[in-house]
């Protein structure tokens, strides 16, 4: 089989690798010149720890540990308070057991892949035009002017996919809008950070936190809910507008949010990785059309807010695979497309129900929502604190997803 993925993001490599295994002759075209080392925290919890066990990378993902002991908030005057310690072999901390940079996982991946006889990374190249998906092939032109034949074509470029477009009418993608905003970058480390994921809680809906990385800097993020139309339209138009544009927001929002907001407004413009963000979901009614079908973000987004986002792209990627793996030689992909759909859309369905007060939870507006907040944490923190608290480890923590055993991907030797 001959397959086409556009994205070497996280779920674009981890498909490339389980398809590889079965034989299929792959190439990812990937927009960004090189592999884009970018990104935040990301957490992989449940079945994706085991997929990404079946692929032996566990290790790799333990060695680029963040570093982060645990979840902290921090008070109005700046100190510390609730402390969420990481526990070996047991979740009862915001910080995952597998706490890794976006970009050190993306690059894992790339590295498990790059090498293999059957996988052809064309970076720096998109699909210019998907020209036919019919019963025999799909055929595509890509952006260095080729024009190519394949099996399958499947969409991984993230959330704002330009390929999906081409494929799916507009109707049948869904965006929902979660009301929330973020920015995140990375900032130079002083002798006085420390390796916590520090959590402020500004007052008017605004949250500042800081995170250590295993690369020597910090992560930085702002997040904020608007709180009236007004404002809602000034971040709707930042986040649709240039860099310069967004950094000015910032700089007027976050000006009298205390703490830390100084240092982060001063870094903004020098940081080589700043990301501004509305959070939002995408909802497809069917994730494949003939031989073309979304995967990860492209199809089924479920926002930061779930930490979830690069699990569902690790067992989205494992559980297609795993449906192809199954076809006849020759025989048309739509069974195993309709399958990974049947088998996985529950779950990606049940990750992406966020209840809708959640993020203003999170945000809070006033001093006495931000006390009520506060109180909470802090007991959160003291019950956790007791040995007999029930924790769980990130794999056998039940995500709800029972992950099915495909034969051909559980071989040895063809990796
Ligand atoms: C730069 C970046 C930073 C991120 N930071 C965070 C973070 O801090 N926290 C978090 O929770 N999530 C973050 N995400 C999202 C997170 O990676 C995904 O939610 C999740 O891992 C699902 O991965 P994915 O492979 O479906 O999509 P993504 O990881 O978004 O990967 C998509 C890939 O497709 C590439 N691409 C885009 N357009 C095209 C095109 N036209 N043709 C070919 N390739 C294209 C992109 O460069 C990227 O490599 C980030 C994504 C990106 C791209």
């Amino acid at each position: 089989m001959r397959v086409l993925i556009s994205g070497a993001g996280i779920a674009g490599p981890t498909l490339a690798w389980f398809l590889a295994k079965t034989g299929a002759k792959v190439t990812i075209v990937e927009k960004s010149p090189r592999l884009l080392p970018y990104g935040q925290n990301i957490d992989i919890k449940g079945s994706a720890v085991t997929v990404m066990r079946k692929m032996g990378l566990l290790d790799e993902v333990r060695r680029l540990n963040t570093t982060e002991q645990g979840t902290r908030f921090i008070d109005s005057r700046g100190r510390p308070f609730a402390p969420f310690p990481v526990k070996e072999g047991s979740i009862t901390s915001f910080t995952s057991e597998f706490e890794i940079l976006r970009g050190d996982l993306a690059g894992i991946l790339y590295k498990a892949t790059k090498d293999h006889q059957d996988v052809e990374y064309l970076l720096g190249t998109t699909i210019k035009e998907v020209i036919s998906n019919d019963n025999d092939s799909v055929k595509v032109e890509l952006s260095n002017g080729e024009v190519q034949e394949f099996d399958l074509l499947v969409i991984a470029d993230g959330q704002w996919s330009k390929a999906r477009k081409q494929c799916f009418p507009s109707e049948s993608v869904k965006l929902v809008d979660k009301d929330m905003y973020v920015a995140y970058w990375t900032i130079p480390r002083l002798p006085s950070d420390d390796n916590w994921w520090n959590v402020y809680h500004a007052l008017g809906s605004r949250v500042i936190t800081l995170r250590p990385d295993p690369h020597g800097t910090i992560r930085a993020m702002f997040s904020l809910m608007p709180c009236n139309a007004t404002q809602k339209k000034a971040w709707q138009e930042a986040s649709r507008g240039d860099k310069q544009t967004q950094e000015d927001l910032l700089r007027r929002e976050f000006a009298d949010a205390g703490w830390q907001a100084q240092r982060l407004l001063d870094s903004m413009d020098q940081a080589p990785d700043f990301y501004f963000q509305a959070i939002q979901q995408i909802r497809m009614s069917k994730w494949s059309s003939s031989r073309v079908v979304c995967l990860g973000d492209t199809a089924y987004a479920p926002t930061p807010l779930t930490g979830a986002g690069t699990s569902l792209a690790i067992i989205g990627a494992y559980v297609l695979a795993g449906e192809l793996s199954k076809l006849m030689p020759g025989e048309h992909p739509a069974k195993a497309l309709e399958a990974y759909e049947r088998t996985f859309r529950p779950h990606v369905e049940e990750v992406q129900k966020i209840p809708s007060f959640v993020p203003a939870i999170a945000h809070p507006a006033s001093a006495w929502k931000r006390w009520v907040l506060q109180t909470f944490l802090s007991t959160l923190s003291r019950i956790v604190a007791f040995r007999w608290f029930p924790g769980g480890t990130a794999e056998g923590n039940d995500d709800g997803f029972k992950l099915p055993l495909y034969t051909r991907l559980e071989e040895k030797g063809s990796q």
